[in-house]
Parts: C-alpha cells; sequence; structure tokens
C-alpha cells in the first residue's frame, strides 16, 4: 500500500528553541522522499512528526487524505525504521520479520509466508532460518528493512537506516534500498546528512537547515537550480561570486561583480526577479567554468585567473584559482585530465551562461 503526506504550517517548539518553524510539504503517494540538512536542523523531528511519536505544536499531518495530527503511532498507516534497527537476536530472520505480524494476530503459516516474501524481496530468502549473529551489517540491514515493510506500511520512515554502515556498504544499500522501493511502491521518507546519499536515491529532496525548508525538488533541480544559498553551498561544491544587480535590459538583467559585469538572463535568477539596486549571489560549479576560447554557446569571460594549486581526482583535476581582476575572490575550478595545471599557470576563465544561477544574496542562512 501506499498514500500521499501532506504537512501544514507545522512548528514544533521545546522550550524557547523552535526545531521546527512553520514547515509544509507534499508528498506525493509512491515518492522516495530524502529529508536532507546538517545535524540540529529538524530533519528527525519533522519525521517524527509525520510517524506521530511527537506532536507539532501549531501545523497538521494529513496521510492518505486523513487528518493524523493526534493519532497516536500504533494507528497511523506509517512504520518507523531507526538506525538503531535492533533485531531479535534469538530469533531466526523469518521470526524477526514475521514479528509485527504474530502482533496483529496473523496464524503462523501465513506469517511465515509473507515473511518469506519480504526475505526475498531483500535476497535473504535463502538465510531464513539464520540468526541475526549469523549476518554482515548490510544483511541485518536489509532484515529491518523486510520487518518493517511486512507490516505493509502505506508510508515507511527511515531515520539515517544506513549511518551505521561503512561507506563501501552504505553506497551498495543504497541502490538494493532505491530499487526495493521502486518494486514496493510504498511512499519512503528517509532523513540524512549525506549528499550524496540524498542524489543517490531520492525521487524529491527536501533541502532543511535551521528547522525550515530551504529547499524542494529532484536532486538535478536543486543541484542546477537551487533556491537558496545555503541549498546551493549544502548540495555539492559550489563558488560564490558577490554582485548587484545595475539594471534589467529586456530579458536580462546585467549584474556588476568583482569579476566585471555580467548580462544574465531572467531564468538564473531562480528565486523572482531581480531589482536595480538588489544584492544577488552567483552560484557556479567547479566543473562549469571552461578556458576562454573552449566553451560552447553563450559564455560569459571572467579574465585571466592564475592557478595557486591543484589536485588529481582522477576524473578531473581540482584547482584553485585567483581571477586577476579580483584577488581577494578564491575559485575552485575543475580542469580535464589532460589540462597543464602547474602552480602559477594563467587560464583564461570562462564560464557558460545557462550555468550561472543567481540568488537573494540574504537567501541562505548558515
Ligand atoms: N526533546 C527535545 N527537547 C529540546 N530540544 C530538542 C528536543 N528534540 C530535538 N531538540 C532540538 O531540536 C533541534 C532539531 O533536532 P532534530 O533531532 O530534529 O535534528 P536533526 O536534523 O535530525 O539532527 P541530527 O542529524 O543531528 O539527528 C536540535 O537543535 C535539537 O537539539
Amino acid at each position: 500500500m501506499t498514500a500521499p503526506v501532506s504537512v501544514h504550517n507545522a512548528t514544533k517548539i521545546f522550550g524557547a528553541f523552535t526545531a521546527l518553524d512553520d514547515v509544509s510539504l507534499d508528498i506525493e503517494a509512491g515518492e522516495f522522499i530524502v529529508l536532507l540538512g546538517p545535524s540540529g536542523c529538524g530533519k528527525t523531528t519533522l519525521l517524527s512528526i509525520l510517524g506521530g511519536f511527537q506532536s507539532p505544536t501549531k501545523g497538521r499531518v494529513v496521510i492518505g487524505g486523513k487528518d493524523m495530527t493526534s493519532v497516536p503511532p500504533a494507528k497511523r498507516p506509517t512504520t518507523t525504521m531507526f538506525q538503531d534497527y535492533a533485531l531479535f537476536p534469538h530469533m531466526k530472520l523469518r521470526d524477526n520479520v514475521g514479528f509485527g505480524l504474530r502482533m496483529r494476530g496473523m496464524a503462523k503459516a501465513e506469517r511465515d509466508e509473507k515473511a518469506l516474501g519480504f526475505l526475498d524481496l531483500v535476497g535473504l530468502k535463502t538465510s531464513a532460518d539464520k540468526k541475526p549473529h549469523e549476518l554482515s551489517g548490510g544483511q541485518r540491514q536489509r532484515v529491518a528493512l523486510a520487518r518493517a515493510l511486512a507490516v505493509d506500511p502505506d508510508v515507511l520512515l527511515l531515520d539515517e537506516p544506513l549511518g551505521a554502515l561503512d561507506l563501501k556498504l552504505r553506497r551498495q544499500m543504497q541502490d538494493e534500498l532505491k530499487a526495493i522501493q521502486k518494486r514496493v511502491g510504498t511512499t519512503f521518507v528517509h532523513v540524512t546528512h549525506d549528499q550524496e546519499e540524498a542524489m543517490a536515491i531520492a525521487d524529491r529532496i527536501v533541502v532543511m537547515n535551521q528547522g525550515r525548508i530551504e529547499d524542494f525538488g529532484p536532486p538535478a533541480d536543486i543541484y542546477m537550480r537551487p533556491r537558496s544559498v545555503f541549498s546551493a553551498g549544502f548540495m555539492g561544491e559550489v563558488n560564490f561570486i558577490p554582485g548587484t544587480v545595475k539594471h534589467r535590459v529586456d530579458a536580462s538583467a546585467l549584474v556588476d561583480t568583482s569579476v566585471g559585469d555580467i548580462a544574465l538572463p531572467l531564468k538564473s535568477f531562480t528565486v523572482g526577479a531581480p531589482s536595480p539596486g538588489q544584492k544577488v549571489t552567483l552560484c557556479i560549479r567547479p566543473e562549469h567554468f571552461r578556458r576562454a576560447g573552449e566553451a560552447e554557446g553563450p559564455v560569459v569571460s571572467l579574465g585571466d585567473a592564475t592557478i595557486t594549486g591543484s589536485a588529481f581526482f582522477g576524473t578531473h583535476y581540482r584547482c584553485h584559482l585567483k581571477p586577476s581582476s579580483a584577488p581577494d575572490l578564491s575559485i575552485v575550478a575543475h580542469m580535464p585530465q589532460s589540462a597543464d595545471v602547474a602552480d602559477g599557470q594563467i587560464l583564461p576563465l570562462a564560464v557558460n551562461l545557462a550555468d550561472i544561477v543567481a540568488l537573494p544574496a540574504q537567501s541562505g542562512r548558515s
């Protein structure tokens, strides 16, 4: 089963501290949603409010079209899978997975068949008679997932479920989690502070900061067209160039920056139309810089820049550069494996206009 989820103006206050600040969110049935943000931004508080473990101070939670704001966890169509997913050590896997069904009074033969089906889903059917201590960390995690899905929730809430796994296993489990979610079609809401994990698994990512939603959309949209300075900086490396809007001409706006005036199309401004005098922050990803002359399409020249350091990353060099016109600005740019990136080398830097995003300078809170 699966269900849509809506949060309407949820606020959570602990004493004098606002952990969630007027959060609204609409999740479609069957979506894989990731709540992403730094420690303390309110991800777990929001998940707990969805699961019924905490009540919002203000606001409402609607699941499957029904108001669940005051409904206790056991009566909600949700299951929560915590990072510490403690399996019962003395029980075989089939009994661990069938435990929730037993609690609901399902007869042994039926629950055993269902448990085996879910063990099959996570690739562990042949281990049904093993006990948790005979499994690897990743396998135990898969049993916990099978156990959570066996009770057939409409919405599965996952609180950093991969947090305890080492990096390699974590990446592997991300792929598996995504594949299993697509197979079962249950709405998943998954908490992480790992940006790569969010990009690997989410249909849509909710970027949170200081109790508020900064951005919400598919991974590529958030990466390519962030809606706040915080979101741009949290979703991978980015260069920020401060500027001031001089004036608008037809479908573009002229922005005064330390690397020269840049005429940006209005669609580069992801949050509303720019106005003269407005302070903006231009965001450019390191992989979007080019050597002038090598860029295609409408291009902005940023003048010469001197390489002050570089490191080889297999697919590219990651270089630090200082523009001649703005020695106080430090730029990180990726250059191809074939590039000459010796320290002191001068590069004529350029960037495609389409790869610049302009945001109101005050939109980010760090
Ligand atoms: N019961 C509580 N009493 C007081 N403050 C709380 C309580 N629960 C959470 N907080 C505070 O609310 C803020 C948000 O906490 P929350 O656990 O939602 O953050 P998070 O984004 O999940 O962080 P992490 O990634 O570290 O788990 C934190 O500053 C936390 O200290």
